[in-house]
């Protein structure tokens, strides 16, 4: 397993080793153990979701939810290959507003851990793409929270995607008063 981290502190892009033979491969997709191991002592995943996007360029996001129920994410791409996006909304932060971004592919398997405190989006780049990721709290609807997908900078490549009633009318990152705080 390789881990790659970032110069914004926090998020982590994990890359599972995958054993090919000539039936094809295997991969343990998560293994608590092996991430202790690399320093990556993270909250107890208690939810898995796994969402399914017919149209390219489908833009789900930016998401987050509200202190008590937060969540860390641990995503990953398991059918297509999606632009994954973690912007920074903790308070304090040396690098807020500021975010990563990858490609995640069922094809490479690489995932990347969305800390609580970050808000989460994602693009997908081909069609039919399924997304399965590992959540720290339960969906909690009242803490549920979204901003404009188009508030933060971010170079999606599109100026057209495929969004939710509710993600269209989301309000933007400006006009956010964020619940997180930087822990340094
Ligand atoms: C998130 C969630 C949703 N739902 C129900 C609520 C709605 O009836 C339906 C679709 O929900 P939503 O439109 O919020 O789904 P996404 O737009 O994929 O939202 C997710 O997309 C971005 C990328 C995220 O990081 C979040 O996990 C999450 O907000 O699933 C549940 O029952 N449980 C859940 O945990």
């Amino acid at each position: 397993m390789r881990i790659q981290t970032f110069e914004i502190s926090g998020p982590v892009l994990v890359n599972p080793r995958r054993f090919g033979d000539t039936r094809g491969w295997f991969s343990e997709t998560w293994n608590k153990q092996a991430l202790a191991s690399a320093g990556l002592n993270w909250p107890d995943f208690v939810q898995d979701n796994h969402s399914f996007s017919a149209p390219r360029h489908t833009l789900r996001g930016l998401h987050y939810q509200r202190p008590p129920h937060a969540q860390d994410k641990l995503v990953r791409c398991s059918r297509g290959v999606i632009l994954d996006v973690a912007v920074d909304a903790r308070k304090g932060s040396p690098t807020y507003g500021q975010h990563v971004a990858v490609e995640l592919s069922a094809e490479t398997g690489a995932q990347l851990y969305v800390p609580k405190g970050f808000l989460h989006a994602f693009l997908t780049l081909t069609e039919d793409c399924e997304v399965q990721y590992k959540c720290t709290d339960i969906y909690a609807p009242d803490c549920d929270g979204g901003l404009a997908w188009n508030s933060c900078g971010i170079d999606w490549g599109t100026d057209a995607p495929v969004l939710s009633d509710k993600d269209a009318q989301a309000p933007s990152f400006a006009d956010f008063e964020t619940p997180f705080q930087f822990e340094g």
